[in-house]
């Protein structure tokens, strides 16, 4: 294994397996942290945690136990993946993990870069943009569990970590990896470790991942990936074997519990076709409503089933105010934990899930352990094998067309 990656959720992991499976590095997905050693072809091995909203101390210690694996099966390489839209608290966990990731490895000149140019996420003069939107402004304010007030990234990691943050601006990245690599010295001279990068496009992107050559640690979005297998391949150091794929046939269902508005977009869209079925927060607080029922739904529903609780801002917030935010969180992604576990049992073999809490819940609901990553689906999403008769698809609550969840049953599909 060459590079380690650490995912702090699994649809992002997912994200992250689709660029270097696209650029050619053999990836697997690692649910938590592997008990024995990977096989000898995985190139890159992301252990996916669900780090991204426990308690900080929990973060750093599952980010900490995947390093020692990672360690262990001789990555030359790290990477924390978050979210491209750096979703954290003013507490963490993404500077606490990069911290104690950095102090692990002795890493200096340590990246930070969020951008993902083919999904609109873009960071320039430090500050975090979502299509033309500053971040604060693009719906991330109102993120359930992360919301995200403040688009200026050296200020929001600088109240997350001990040290203090640097820039790497735009007029260095485009001046190529050489003028990065002096930058990053003149930052770390002045004390700076995390070093925020700017980056705009896929090519700046692939010169930042060029720019980490030979440096331990590097964190981002997917994006800051894109420039890493080059740097292995100039080295002779890829098979360049691309791995076999084919889908399932069976039946497909869809679960989410994205609250996104790209997610309830997806959601209002398929409604128009296919079946869908609302869950409502009070109704899982109350116990009003079991997994049992849901997937016995599905299984005599025509088309494509969705199960979804998926709310506009105003009810998450009404739910939360009467139950408490971890509380109903915490219920409902044990319901679909639950759901889906009677849906698999109940002979479904594709299955899509939307949201990266809610996709953790599913896949550690299916006590799955390792997940071969396929084509991809739309960007940031790939298809993923789960065992002989399991296809999942895990998708990020800002990810995906319209048509997404029609498109991705289609997609998963046996030909
Ligand atoms: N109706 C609701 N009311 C309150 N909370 C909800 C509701 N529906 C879902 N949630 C919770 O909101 C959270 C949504 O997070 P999740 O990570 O699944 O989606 P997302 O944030 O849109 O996706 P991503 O992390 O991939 O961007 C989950 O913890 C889920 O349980
Ligand atoms: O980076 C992203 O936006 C995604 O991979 C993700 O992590 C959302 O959960």
């Amino acid at each position: 294994m060459l590079l380690g990656c650490i995912g702090d959720d699994f649809t992002g992991s997912s994200d992250l397996g689709n660029t270097l499976t696209r650029r050619g590095m053999r990836c697997v997905q690692y649910v938590g942290v592997p008990e024995g050693p990977a096989t000898a072809d995985v190139e890159a091995g992301i252990v996916a945690l669900k780090s991204r909203s426990v308690p900080v101390a929990e973060a750093v210690r599952q980010s900490l136990a995947a390093l020692d694996w990672l360690r262990a099966q001789g990555c030359r390489q790290f990477l924390f993946k978050y979210c491209s839209t750096f979703d954290s608290t003013p507490e963490g966990n993404i500077g606490p993990v990069a911290e104690a990731l950095a102090n692990a490895l002795g890493a200096r000149r340590v990246l930070v870069c969020p951008a993902f140019p083919a999904t609109g996420r873009s960071v320039y003069q430090g500050h975090l943009f979502v299509g033309d939107r500053l971040l604060s402004e693009s719906g991330m304010e109102a993120h359930p569990l992360t919301p995200m007030t403040d688009p200026d990234l050296r200020r929001w990691l600088s109240r997350q970590v001990g040290g203090t943050v640097g820039h790497v601006p735009f007029a260095d990245v485009a001046a190529g990896a050489d003028a990065v690599r002096a930058r990053m010295r003149t930052e770390d001279a002045a004390g700076h470790r995390l070093l925020v990068a700017d980056a705009i496009r896929d090519a700046d992107l692939e010169v930042l991942g060029r720019a980490t050559a030979g440096l331990p640690l590097v964190t981002g979005g997917s994006g800051i990936a894109l420039g890493l297998p080059g740097v292995f391949r100039d080295a002779g150091l890829l098979a360049d074997t691309a791995g076999a794929w084919s889908g399932q046939s069976g039946p497909a269902a869809i679960l989410s519990g994205s609250c996104s508005r790209a997610t309830r977009a997806q959601v209002a869209r398929h409604a128009e076709t296919d079946p869908a079925r609302e869950v409502h927060a009070d109704d899982v607080m109350a116990g009003r409503i079991s997994p049992a029922e849901l997937a016995e739904w599905a299984r005599t529903q025509e088309g494509v089933p969705l199960i979804y609780t998926s709310a506009d801002p105003d009810a998450v917030r009404a739910a939360q105010d009467r139950h408490g935010r971890a509380a109903v969180a915490g219920a409902i992604e044990a319901l679909f934990a639950e759901t889906a576990r009677a849906l698999v049992a109940a002979g479904v073999t594709r299955l899509v899930t939307a949201g990266g809490e809610t996709s953790g819940a599913v896949v550690e609901g299916l006590s799955l352990d390792r997940l071969e990553i396929g084509p991809e689906i739309d960007p940031g999403v790939p298809m993923m094998r789960a065992g002989a008769d399991l296809v999942l698809a895990l998708k990020s609550g800002n990810f995906g067309s319209p048509d997404f969840f029609a498109k991705a049953v289609r997609m998963m599909e046996a030909a």
